[in-house]
């Protein structure tokens, strides 16, 4: 069985959460769609694997490359490639041209862009009216990062009004699922029960359909970790102890 943007929606009406994690390679795609990863999102945040500061410097050309690989390993999961910065906000065309090149080129399922009421709102109902599957995500939206920085958003009554706002305006325009990024607990709930299609939240509290983080935090991969990540093992310190030991016994000349 593999999973479908319908799926999904059903999953949420029967209150099973979805797994999502990031991908960036053939190796990692294959081991998460294994294990039962229901999403796979070749995310901008693949910008820490690449040596990038900020998710401003990736390319579309460089999602394609990491999404071709990703899709490469995957047979059950969902595939969702994000549109990288100023790949979508210059016009309806970009947007289409963009988001046209990761479905014919990738064989991924579906798009997600950053942005809600009222930037996002009239290119995302175009792009599924020509048959594209869109995820929304709003709260913290990285790209906007010298804008907003990486602070938690949706604090004040107001700011929380204007998400909820953009995310029930976002459903409207048809995205078939929507990431809720760095929001209080009880914003997220709000907007769970709200909306008919699900949250997958990251640092937005247990309330939403879903979950996704970054996989490379997750693994301990990352030098540092936003605070609501969770590491679930050191590959860190793993890699970097097999390497020494295999250093070392070459320069002792115990292996081979
Ligand atoms: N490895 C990785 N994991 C992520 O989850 C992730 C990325 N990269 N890159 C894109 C964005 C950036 N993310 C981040 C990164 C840092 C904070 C963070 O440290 N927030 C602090 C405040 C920092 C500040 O104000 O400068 C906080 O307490 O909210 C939050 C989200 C989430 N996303
Ligand atoms: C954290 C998720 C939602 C994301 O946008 C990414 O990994 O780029
Ligand atoms: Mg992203």
């Amino acid at each position: 069985m593999v999973v479908t943007t319908q799926q999904l929606i059903q999953w949420k009406q029967q209150g099973r959460s979805i797994v999502a994690l990031t991908a960036w390679d053939y190796a990692i795609a294959q081991l998460l769609d294994a294990a039962g990863v229901d999403l796979i999102l070749v995310g901008d945040s693949m910008a820490v694997v690449l040596g990038y500061e900020t998710t401003l410097p990736i390319t579309l050309d460089e999602m394609l490359y990491h999404a071709k690989s990703v899709r490469r390993g995957v047979k059950r999961a969902l595939v969702v490639v994000d549109l990288p910065f100023l790949t979508y906000q210059e016009s309806l065309q970009q947007a289409m041209h963009s988001a046209g090149r990761v479905l014919k080129e990738t064989g991924a399922q579906a798009v997600k862009l950053e942005g809600g009421y009222p930037a996002m709102v009239e290119t995302i109902a175009r792009l599924v009216q020509a048959g594209i599957p869109v995820m929304g995500h709003v709260g913290l939206t990285p790209q906007s990062v010298h804008q907003i920085g990486l602070r938690q958003q949706g604090k004040t009554q107001q700011t929380a009004d204007r998400i909820l706002n953009e995310a029930i305006a976002l459903e409207q325009a048809g995205v078939f699922a929507i990431v809720l990024e760095h929001i209080p607990v009880d914003l997220a709930m709000q907007i769970s029960q709200k909306l008919s299609i699900p949250t997958i939240g990251i640092g937005a509290g247990p309330h939403c359909d879903g979950q996704v983080l970054v996989t490379s935090d997750v693994l301990g991969l990352a030098e540092k970790q936003p605070p609501f990540a969770k590491v679930y093992t050191n590959l860190r310190e793993t890699i970097s102890k097999a390497v020494q030991d295999y250093a070392m016994e070459v320069r002792e000349r115990k292996f081979p």
